[in-house]
């Protein structure tokens, strides 16, 4: 701490402790410089805009660093740094940088105070609005710095936003020294280090020497009329759906049913083996950070709900009176003001920023669900990859085993999204949606998850889906959302040994009548489409996941290249 204070020599010192006091006087004072404005008290109590500088909405791939001392060790997946040129890179960065401002430490806890799974860090950071957002993500405040008293062990983060110039921005990672370094961004995954940073980058490097895995995966309980539920964990790259998966509600008929959905997490998930041989899930978030465009009353209704009071909104637009407004809203309002603050102008772009998010308390979401505090975590059934992919890709498949489960995950191409700066819609390798998140070389991270598959392990069924397929019009062929559900229950069908499967080299795609489609009008396109299996390109496409395994070279486990191998070969027959 005062080696901190010498170096970025703030005005002021603030120890976090979590109090509405504290809260209430912050978000004064940001009202007061404009950091936060508030939105409608009537429509929106408690609720707060802020409008994050243009040239810092996302989180910046190409200035994340992974500083191992070997650069084998970040592999070919992660920008890599020698440490002592890392730290002495931001260290003259972060040299007199809090002059004339507050340093607040933020001791927090990812996941449950009491949990055995969750683990500590301390954020120190210069900006209220980092402040703000990490007491609705994280347990944040005394009961965290007294877990971090008694453990010892914590993370260290040291975050400014600097002059915010997006040429003076670095976010470097140390696994080996449990240490973070954000310069220059004031933006979600760049700034929020509870999250990304250490959640992802910093908790999957420990989790492999531990024997556990962090993960970029929602986790959804879903209750049969029968009243049993079953945990699903599903990792989608950025943007691709997870927090839709996770707050969905059932379509009407399997609400009458009885059927139901618990939200557990709807962005990270750390697992391991418990005592029975089953993977037990905590998330290690208290909050959502969401994308607000597309979020609506038909889409989903329970993060509206959620969001309805004491919520941070940052980059969306506004109405006349002060509402929250982004594109697929559909609420009837109109925009008067875009995320800059400009008067909305359609040939400016939209009025919210395609990136735009929201920060909010878990505990609003009308789906949360109770089991989220279990220091235990709750036993995951199902796992499932996926991602947005115009074609080939079926509706849903499943992996035959946990080593072809594995090789489904490492494989996993998405078209990319406005959640990272850069182009959009450009198709890439995103294996497990961990390419921008995993702290350490992707050919040792597979071969830990193969690790999971022992003698005594009761491993959870793997699948993989794809709600993107697009028609011949450019039209998604999927209605997607709610009606996921349908798949899942397929996915828990199968787990039982109760659904049917056609075998095809790629898995086991479900048969014409496994999935309940009442209610669902598709094309015959669209069902050839979403459940049929395309040799051709699915050749093209295991070459294409050979090379991209090659790419790690010697490092890359042989059961994983021997599984891409095994089923090339079923495919040229
Ligand atoms: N067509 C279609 N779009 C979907 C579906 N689920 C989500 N989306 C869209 O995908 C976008 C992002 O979805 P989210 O659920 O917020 O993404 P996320 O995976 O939680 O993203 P991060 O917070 O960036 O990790 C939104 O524009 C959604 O409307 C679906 O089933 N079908
Ligand atoms: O990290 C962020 O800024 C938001 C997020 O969940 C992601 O990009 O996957
Ligand atoms: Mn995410």
């Amino acid at each position: 701490m005062a080696e901190v204070a010498a170096l970025t020599r703030p005005d002021a010192i603030h120890w976090c402790d979590g109090s509405d006091e504290e809260s209430e006087a912050l978000i004064a004072q940001m009202q007061a410089d404009g950091t936060l404005l508030p939105l409608n008290a009537e429509t929106n109590p408690g609720s707060w805009l802020h409008r994050s500088h243009p040239d810092d909405v996302a989180r910046v791939e190409h200035l994340t660093f992974v500083c191992t001392r070997e650069q084998a060790d970040a592999g070919p997946n992660n920008h890599w740094m020698a440490p002592d040129e890392a730290h002495a890179k931001v260290d003259a960065l972060f040299d007199g940088c809090m002059r004339g401002r507050t340093l607040y430490v933020i001791p927090y806890c990812m996941g449950p105070i009491d949990s055995p799974l969750s683990r500590c860090g301390v954020e120190i950071t210069d900006s209220p609005y980092v402040v703000a957002n990490m007491r609705l993500m994280t347990r944040m405040g005394a009961d965290a710095l007294a877990r971090i008293e008694r453990e010892g062990a914590f993370v260290k983060g040291l975050h400014s936003i600097g002059e915010l110039d997006p040429e003076r921005r670095f976010i470097m990672h140390f696994p080996e020294e449990l240490t973070i370094k954000s310069y220059g961004s004031g933006y979600g995954g760049n700034a929020l280090l509870g999250k990304k940073c250490h959640a992802l980058r910093i908790a999957s490097f420990q989790a492999r020497n531990e024997g556990w895995l962090a993960e970029h995966m929602l986790i959804v309980g879903i209750e049969n009329p029968q009243g049993e539920t079953h945990y699903v964990a599903a990792a989608f790259p950025s943007a691709c759906g997870k927090t839709n998966l996770a707050m969905l509600i059932p379509p009407e008929g399997y609400r009458r049913d009885g059927w139901k959905v618990w939200t557990v997490g709807d962005d990270i998930c750390w697992m391991r083996p418990g005592a029975d041989g089953r993977l037990y899930a905590i998330n290690p978030e208290a909050g959502y950070f969401g994308v607000a465009p597309g979020t609506s009353a038909k889409s989903n209704p329970n993060a509206l709900e959620t969001i309805r009071k004491n919520t941070i909104f940052t980059n969306v637009g506004l109405t006349a009176d002060e509402q929250p407004w982004w594109e697929g809203l559909d609420n009837g309002q109109q925009p008067a003001t875009d995320w800059r603050g400009n008067a909305y102008d359609p040939d400016q772009g939209p009025a919210a920023h395609p990136n735009a998010r929201f920060t909010v308390s878990a505990k609003q979401c009308p789906s949360w669900s109770p089991m989220a505090e279990d220091p235990q975590g709750v036993p995951i059934s199902a796992i499932v990859f996926g991602g947005r992919r115009a074609s080939l890709v079926p509706l849903v498949f499943e992996a035959r085993d946990w080593t072809h489960g594995v090789l489904v995950g490492a494989a996993m191409g998405s078209e990319t999204t406005a959640a990272a700066t850069g182009a959009v819609g450009v198709m890439r390798r995103d294996p497990m949606a961990m390419k921008p998140f995993c702290g350490y070389n992707f050919a040792d991270y597979f071969g830990h998850w193969l690790s999971f598959d022992k003698t005594g392990a009761k491993l959870p069924k793997v699948f993989h889906v794809n709600w993107f397929r697009k028609g011949d019009d450019g039209k998604f062929l999927w209605p997607g959302f709610g009606d996921n559900l349908r798949v899942l229950e397929w996915m828990i069908g199968r787990v039982k040994g109760e659904a049917g499967g056609v075998e095809t080299p790629i898995g086991h795609l479900p048969t014409a009548d496994a999935l309940n489609l009442d209610g669902v009008t598709l094309s015959e396109e669209a069902k050839a489409k979403l459940f049929g299996f395309e040799r051709t390109g699915w050749k093209a496409e295991f070459d294409s996941i050979g090379e991209y395994l090659d790419g790690y070279g010697p490092r890359m486990p042989q059961a994983l290249r021997d599984e891409q191998q095994r089923i090339a070969g079923l495919l040229a027959d």
